[in-house]
């Protein structure tokens, strides 16, 4: 048998079998159920999922923005879950998160060189040459000039602009890895591949390790050296990028490919029902219920990530290999 999936213990990032669940008055939320996975150094994992998979859940506990019920999340040489919340603070320069809507995450009454240079005043040990300086740097990155925009305030800019402010922000800290939480999804079209194109140039040139997550399988496409689906708070599959838009072989990705926008078929709710509860998800495979393929093991037996060739991982027992694929 192929052997299961282990994240990379040289890895700058490794999630091992990370739990997060929230209590409610209704009940347990099972919103990520035993996840694991790694990211390189320069790379960028793009992570995709409906909407409730647990992509936005699984990007906060990994920051400790949201409590874990189980497991490790280990960054470099330490290991995040059991840090104290002054050395996790020490720590948050280098993980630096960006999110959806950029003109939420920009308080509107401060100027834009003082939204960058915030961070640094938090974290005085990352002014490595001067604030102005670091400021100047962070909005050239993102091409804003700081003689043009630093005395603005958000609300003169458009949802684009402030998302480079945001953008700007986190990488007058100096981070290492960037946490994308759906960050072109406020945006249009047209801006969308604008910054898109800046996080894949800034990746390059900072040396940056990069995490993105999106509903949106083309927005992955554009950025991502490996793919990590996710259903219902499990892996389904996580292979390099170029592989997995060639021959997705979990039946949920490549049910979620075919509902893509532009494909010409309905999406994935109308092809298959909705999602199931996290209050209640099916035993074995959690995808069952919707799977065209199921059988009786997929009832009783939860399904490994294993290997089919070349690091493409998939948790299925009948997996679409590549002599089989259409
Ligand atoms: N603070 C919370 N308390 C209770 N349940 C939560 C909380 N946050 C998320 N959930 C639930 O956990 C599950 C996973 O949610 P999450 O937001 O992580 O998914 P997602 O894939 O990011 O979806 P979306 O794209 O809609 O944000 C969902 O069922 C959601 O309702």
């Amino acid at each position: 048998m192929s052997p299961t999936y282990a994240p990379d213990r040289t890895a700058l990032l490794r999630i091992d079998d990370l739990v997060v669940e929230y209590p409610t008055a209704g009940g347990t939320i099972h919103a990520v159920s035993g996840v694991s996975f790694d990211v390189r150094r320069g790379e960028t994992l793009g992570i995709v999922g409906e909407s409730g998979s647990g992509k936005s859940t699984l990007l906060r506990a990994v920051l400790r923005l949201t409590p874990v019920t189980g497991g490790a999340v280990h960054y470099g040489d330490h290991e995040l879950t059991s840090l104290t919340g002054e050395e996790m603070r020490q720590l948050r320069p280098d993980l630096q998160m960006i999110i959806q809507d950029p003109i939420a995450s920009l308080n509107p009454r401060r100027t834009v060189r003082e939204l960058v240079a915030e961070g640094l005043r938090i974290w005085p040990q990352r002014v490595t040459d001067t604030v102005d300086e670091q400021v100047r740097r962070g909005l050239d990155a993102v091409s804003l000039d700081v003689d043009l925009v630093g005395d603005r305030r958000p609300k003169s800019f458009s949802g684009g602009q402030c998302q480079r402010i945001a953008i700007a922000r986190a990488l007058a800290l100096q981070p290492r890895v960037l946490f994308c939480d759906e960050p072109v999804s406020a945006l249009d079209v047209s801006v969308q591949a604008r910054i898109l194109n800046l996080i894949r140039e800034l990746r390059r040139t900072l040396d940056l390790t990069v995490v993105f997550v999106s509903h949106d399988l083309g927005v992955v496409k554009n950025v991502s050296d490996r793919v990590m689906v996710l259903y219902l708070g499990r892996v389904c599959e996580l292979a390099p990028a170029e592989q997995f838009f060639a021959a997705p072989a979990h039946p949920y990705s490549r049910l979620l490919l075919s509902a893509a926008p532009g494909s010409g078929q309905a999406p994935e709710h109308e092809q298959t029902g909705e999602p199931p509860s996290p209050l209640d998800p099916p035993s074995g495979c959690r995808f069952r219920s919707r799977c065209p393929q199921a059988q009786e093991i997929c009832a009783t037996d939860v399904p490994e990530p294993r290997d089919i060739g070349n690091n493409h991982f998939v948790a299925c027992h009948f997996p679409l290999l590549p002599t089989v694929r259409d």
